[in-house]
């Protein structure tokens, strides 16, 4: 599995970072979650007081914090110039304007980049938007996972206390119009990818799925060979 790249890409709360550290824990490789970096780096623009109504004051900053993410899909961590940042970045502020940070050309070749440097050699699962169609669209094995917005509003609101189920939803909807209408590589299912649509399905048997496809996929006879596959 030393060459495996496993990019999963989807909306909003669709379990992308559930199942992806399910999936990387059971085969024993690396994880990122490339959201948490987009998070990171709107965190350190909403401290810094940069105005977020300005693409240019956004894009002429993007280059100065360092953001350090670490890939143990037991206990992810994000760093942003030395500062644990794990918890702020849930936080409502960072939610809700990290959609117009990413939707900045300049932050996303900053941290595309940085994703295609942890990537290397391969042996991870990768999360995002844009893991298929951009980060790494040679990867062996691309899921797109999708579930009903009530189910993920539902799931949502389950985790956050005090967060109704409607309230959820109505914030999805709106982070994920935003990130699936920018110009700059917008969410959308990569050529290739296996869609999943996990809205009846356990958490568990998400995970099963695709360790069931990852196996179909990188086995004998499969379309991609336990490595990074070029692009064709
Ligand atoms: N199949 C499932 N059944 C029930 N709950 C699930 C399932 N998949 C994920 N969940 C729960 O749904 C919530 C959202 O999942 P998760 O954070 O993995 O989604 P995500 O796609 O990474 O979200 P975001 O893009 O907003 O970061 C979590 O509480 C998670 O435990
Ligand atoms: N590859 C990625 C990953 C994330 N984003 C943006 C869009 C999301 O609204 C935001 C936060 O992601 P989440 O933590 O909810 O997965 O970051 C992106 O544009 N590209």
């Amino acid at each position: 599995m030393t060459g495996l790249v496993v990019a999963m890409d989807g909306p909003s709360g669709s379990g992308k970072s559930s199942v992806s550290r399910g999936v990387a824990r059971a085969l024993g490789l690396r994880y990122l979650d490339t959201g948490a970096m987009y998070r990171a780096m709107t965190w350190w623009m909403l401290r810094q007081g940069v105005d977020l109504a300005d693409p240019g004051a956004i894009a002429a900053r993007c280059g100065e914090p360092l953001i350090v993410s670490g890939t143990d899909p037991d206990s992810p961590a994000i760093h942003v110039d030395e500062v644990d940042v794990a918890g702020p970045i849930r936080e409502a502020d960072v939610t809700g304007s990290v959609s117009v940070v990413a939707a900045v050309p300049e932050v996303r070749a900053r941290l595309v980049a940085r994703q295609r440097e942890i990537i290397g050699a391969g042996g991870i699962v990768v999360e995002g938007r844009d893991i298929g169609t951009v980060v790494c669209p040679g990867a062996a094995v691309k899921i797109y996972l999708t579930a009903s917005a009530e189910a993920r509003a539902l799931r949502r609101s389950a985790e956050l206390a005090g967060s109704t189920a409607r309230a959820q939803q109505e914030a999805m909807a709106r982070r994920d119009t935003l990130d699936s209408t920018r110009k700059a590589d917008p969410l959308s299912m990569a050529d290739g990818a296996v869609e999943l649509d996990t809205t009846a399905m356990r958490l568990d048997e998400v995970i099963a799925e695709v360790l069931r496809l990852v196996a179909e996929q990188t086995g004998p006879g499969g379309p991609g060979g336990d490595r990074i596959r070029e692009r064709t």
